[in-house]
């Protein structure tokens, strides 16, 4: 079926790929005026859809998502994903729609979303490069999102009005100049602040793509009366908030007492359903599973599949925030392990896809406390063992059997990556450490920097190495760790990093005194 293309249909059946002159023009005009997508298909099934760089003027009465719905293609799309089993046996037919309910695979396995990976190679590297370059930086719907930014990757069929987005992701890739030259004597180390975010953690990356699936399975009269979570806190805050942008109810399992007030906060203010349970993550996560295979419940932990689609483009970002170079090495904290994973796969499409030429090593850092991916790589990846996990200050990675274990061991197989674990102390200390360089990272931060650290002294990671640490979430949601590091009201824990303040009284001699001490010299009176 031919089918039209919205504002330039002379060029509309022509392939990037077989035309360098219309790729070339392309390029220039894309990194200079803004972008809608149109799309075209024939007969043949062997053309794509072209991006025209022509942009309508903007009608004073249509808001963003009008303006998309306005500028909507009528071609047809010619990307797809659907739900397969996770690292399928070669020859398995075994396959799900996107807009069926299923979480788990026939044998009771994970489930990853696999996409069309032969439209997606229709296109190279650079028209991709090009395409996500263009959409930076934009408040065009729905590509001023970063995940969204990404869509054809991502969930390629939705229709754009689906889509519930608060413009997630394009997070600061920080060089942590002073941190990486001052404590590790590296000069090309990086964060990743995904937790700079709406929701103040990168769960919002998944969520965007869960809730907008979620719209688009109501509109479509799905029995769908909620979404609901297990949560340690993140989770909960950015399903609890994109729910109740869209007018979805939301249903949220807390371990009672394990979570900080920040994030408690959050979902209630958000008017989600909130059950404080008297168990651990774990327990929440299990009794959430058996809820949702009851009632009409949608589950958005990241068991399901479609939150890994949108996390996977962090891991996009940092390449073309490097402007699509490789760094040597990503550490991400991990706990239900789904995010490790989500890497993995963000980096090894840029590979296949032809964005990039290889991937990084991965390194997931785990708290002690909660440490059973880090036993089972010490193990030689032997028998897997669950455990229950011990309270830590990393509280959103409290977590002691988590649902993708088997997804990390795959992810940190093929890019030979790494598990370290870090102590209540050692997170502590390198938590403290960054945030005295300018930062205000979490705890979970602090697990990776620790990773960081142990490797560096071992001289795993080199010091010229490119480095980038995933930074997870807000420092602000954690404050309560950081106050009581500070107070040195840690039992057995020295506080190495400690800046207390100073109680002084309201005169002008005792805050002189005081001041002099602190800066050695009587260069307030000289
Ligand atoms: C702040 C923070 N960091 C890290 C993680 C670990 O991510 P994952 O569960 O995908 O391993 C979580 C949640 O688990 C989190 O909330
Ligand atoms: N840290 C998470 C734990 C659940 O992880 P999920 O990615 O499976 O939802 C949280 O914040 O709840």
């Amino acid at each position: 079926m031919a089918s039209s293309c919205l504002f330039n249909a002379s060029v509309s059946s022509l392939n990037p790929k077989q035309d360098p002159i219309r790729r070339h023009r392309s390029t220039s005009l894309l990194r200079h005026r803004p972008v809608i997508v149109s799309c075209t298909a024939d007969g043949n099934n062997n053309k794509a859809p072209i991006e025209t760089a022509v942009k309508p003027p903007h009608r004073t009465e249509d808001n963003i998502r009008d303006e998309a719905r306005r500028n909507r293609s009528t071609g047809v799309n010619p990307f797809s994903a659907k739900y397969v089993p996770f690292n399928a046996a070669p020859g398995s037919t075994e396959s799900y729609s996107l807009d069926e309910i299923v979480y788990r695979s026939r044998s009771g396995g994970l489930l990853d979303v696999e996409h069309d990976m032969e439209a997606l190679k229709r296109f190279d590297g650079a028209y991709w490069r090009d395409l996500f370059d263009s959409r930076v930086g934009k408040s065009t719907w729905p590509y001023g999102s970063g995940v969204w930014s990404k869509k054809e990757w991502v969930l390629p069929e939705i229709d754009d009005d689906d889509i519930v987005s608060a413009f997630e992701g394009n997070s600061n890739l920080f060089w942590a100049e002073r941190f990486g030259k001052q404590f590790l004597g590296m000069n090309d180390l990086w964060v990743k602040h995904c937790g700079i975010s709406h929701t103040g953690s990168f769960k919002d990356l998944g969520m965007t793509v869960l809730v907008s699936q979620v719209n688009r399975l109501r509109k479509m009269k799905r029995p769908v009366v909620g979404v609901g979570c297990a949560s340690t806190g993140d989770t909960s805050a950015a399903l609890s908030a994109y729910c109740a942008s869209a007018g979805i109810p939301s249903i949220v399992f807390l371990p009672a007492n394990k979570i900080s007030m920040a994030q408690l906060v959050q979902p209630i203010a958000n008017g989600a359903f909130v059950l404080s349970i008297d168990t651990d993550f774990d327990g929440c996560m299990k009794l959430i599973r058996e809820i949702t295979a009851e009632l009409p419940i949608y589950l958005a932990n990241s068991l399901n599949s479609l939150r890994l689609e949108g996390q996977k483009t962090a891991a996009i970002e940092i390449l073309q925030q490097f402007d699509w170079q490789v760094p040597d090495w990503v550490i991400v904290p991990g706990g239900n392990l789904g995010n490790i994973y989500a890497f993995y796969k963000g980096f090894k499409m840029c590979q296949e896809l032809g964005l990039v030429d290889r991937i990084p090593r991965m390194v997931c850092a785990q708290a002690a406390n909660a440490n059973p991916l880090y036993l089972h790589y010490k193990s030689g990846w032997k028998d897997f063992k669950p455990m229950t996990a011990s309270t830590t200050f990393a509280s959103a990675i409290q977590i002691g059997d988590p649902v993708s274990i088997d997804r990390a061991v795959y992810a940190l197989k093929k890019c030979n990556g790494i598990v370290e674990e870090a102590t209540e102390e050692e997170l502590m200390d390198a938590m403290a450490q960054a945030d005295s360089t300018g930062m205000f990272i979490c705890p979970h931060t602090g697990v990776a920097l620790t990773a960081l650290f142990k490797l560096r002294n071992q001289g795993v990671i080199a010091p010229t190495d490119r480095t980038v640490v995933v930074s997870t979430a807000h420092g602000l949601k954690f404050t309560q760790s950081k106050i009581d590091y500070h107070s040195n009201a840690i039992p057995d824990m020295a506080c190495r990093f400690s800046n207390p303040p100073v109680d002084v009284k309201a005169d002008f001699g005792a805050v002189m005194d005081v001041l002099k001490s602190y800066l050695g010299s009587n260069t307030l009176t000289s």
